[in-house]
């Protein structure tokens, strides 16, 4: 794996070291008990000490959400992992294999699978002395295909010890790609590119970014003078990723589209028993696993978030000192946890993304009775409205609902389909889960949205509008 990728910070990741929680809020902030003298004199050693004997884990790493688990532990995900084995099996045989798109919500294993096979075939591939080369990169931190391109190739050098052979910048795109198919062709008989959070490569022009690379990618089987098989992975929590792309990207990337949903109790509960063993023995009370999974179920169905509310669980109850989880320890997470997540996530994506939930929330809150379900149509019209007054890019209403609507994998709201009434028709709904005027407050928190702090009357105005249109049924 690239290690620049691996540092990426992945915008839903749950890890301690970078959240941002307001202080005395994060169940595992250790960082206060190093600041704060309340500890009676004990020092930080003898504190360190203290927490690795006893306590309720006996391997922590189980239930952390980046920890890579070995096979046997996967559970629940027979139709997607027999789907992309059948789809890269042919690499075994020297046959073509297919480009593949992996998309669904978040936590719903699409990286855990891809990376179970391929690990798989790369021992295949070696014990029939080939070289199968997975270059996996997570698309958020690149920003352009230019950089994703050097990643790769760092990717590839790094898999094969050797020097990238191009430096990031100064050389154009075309030349790093040329080192990529020649460190393709030099060491690898078949190659899977694996394009993680491609959707994040939107990059800083109109046309997002991730169409040229999936276009320059996606005929590396023509340009590459590559004999072996090769295969463009791409994955994404977006389910119509596809209608995303350009024409070029689209007639040139036809990938296998694998959909992953989201799990129920009983997947989650299977998924958390078979980590088990990363509490001692008597640790978990009995409640504690089905309590999460029905919690994670009900929330989100996301297996991330199921296996750190455990963790942040196990976290509280060493802290209290307990030897046991108990369903109070749970419930305590599941409340810090959700509250400061969803705000935390909000200021981490992407420009266009908190324009379209800042349109959400301004719908809401302007108006005089609190909407417990927003309208789609007059909150598009609010973003193209802001997106006016703050002279950026307007994309399409389907872009709109689609950057909204994403935001239900984060449990940022939810959206449903409803009719206005009676012969009214049918429309696309929102339901925010956090305050509309706290989220607004969190998105003027950066810098480009904070003018839009004087702008309360005019955007009120342009709601209160919409929205009466929308009830007169104008639109
Ligand atoms: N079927 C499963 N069995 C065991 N563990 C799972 C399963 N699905 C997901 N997990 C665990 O949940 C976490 C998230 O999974 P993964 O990274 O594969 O999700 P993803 O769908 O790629 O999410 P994202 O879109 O956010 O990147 C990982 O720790 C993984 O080990």
């Amino acid at each position: 794996m690239d290690d620049e990728s691996s540092t990426d910070q992945d915008a839903d990741s749950p890890d301690t070291s970078q959240m941002t929680f307001g202080k005395g809020s994060d169940p595992t902030d250790s960082s206060q008990e190093t600041t704060n003298d309340d500890s009676g004199g004990i020092s930080i050693r003898d504190r360190l000490q203290t927490e690795s004997s006893g306590g309720v884990f006996a391997n922590k790493d189980l239930v952390r959400s980046d920890t890579i688990i070995d096979e046997d532990r996967i559970v629940g995900r027979d139709d997607q992992l027999g789907r992309v084995v059948d789809n890269l099996k042919p690499v075994l045989q020297d046959e073509g294999i297919p480009d593949m798109l992996l998309s669904g919500p978040s936590g719903t294993g699409k990286s855990l699978i891809i990376h179970a096979v391929c690990k798989q075939i790369v021992e295949l591939c070696e014990s029939q002395d080939k070289t199968f080369g997975v270059l996996s990169i997570n698309c958020e931190g690149p920003k352009t295909a230019d950089r994703a391109v050097y990643r790769l190739v760092k990717a590839a050098a790094d898999d094969l010890g050797v020097e990238p052979g191009v430096p990031q910048t100064g050389v154009s795109t075309d030349q790093k790609l040329e080192r990529l198919y020649e460190l393709m062709r030099e060491h690898y008989e078949g190659v899977i590119f694996i394009l993680d959070e491609i959707d994040m490569l939107e990059g800083p022009y109109q046309e997002a970014e991730y169409n040229s690379l999936i276009y320059q990618l996606s005929r590396a089987r023509k340009l590459a003078d590559f004999d072996g098989p090769i295969s463009l992975t791409a994955i994404t929590n977006y389910a119509d990723f596809m209608k995303e792309l350009n024409s070029r990207a689209q007639s040139s990337y036809n990938p296998d589209d694998i959909f992953f949903d989201d799990y129920d109790a009983n997947q989650l509960r299977s998924i958390l028993k078979m980590r088990r063993d990363a509490f001692e023995p008597d640790a978990l009370a009995g409640d504690v696993i089905p309590l999460v999974a029905a919690l994670g179920s009900h929330t989100h169905g996301d297996a991330r978030k199921a296996i750190d509310l455990l963790r942040w669980a196990g976290e509280l109850a060493e802290r209290r000192g307990g030897n046991t989880v108990t369903e109070n320890d749970v419930r305590e997470a599941q409340e810090k946890y959700t509250e400061n997540r969803r705000l935390r996530h909000i200021s981490g994506i992407s420009t266009q993304k908190k324009l379209a939930i800042y349109a959400v929330a301004a719908t809401g809150h302007y108006t005089k009775e609190r909407l417990e379900w927003i309208p789609a149509g007059p909150a598009f019209k609010t973003y193209q409205f802001i997106a006016d007054t703050m002279d950026m890019d307007q994309y399409s209403r389907e872009t709109f609902v689609n950057h909204v609507t994403e935001q239900s994998t984060y449990g940022v709201l939810e959206f449903d389909r409803r009719g206005k009434g009676r012969g009214r028709g049918v429309h696309m709904y929102f339901s925010l889960s956090e305050d509309p005027e706290t989220i607004m407050e969190t998105i003027r928190e950066d810098s480009r949205f904070e003018d839009l702090a004087h702008e309360n009357a005019t955007i009120g105005a342009v709601v209160s509008e919409r929205l009466t249109r929308f009830r007169n049924q104008n639109y």
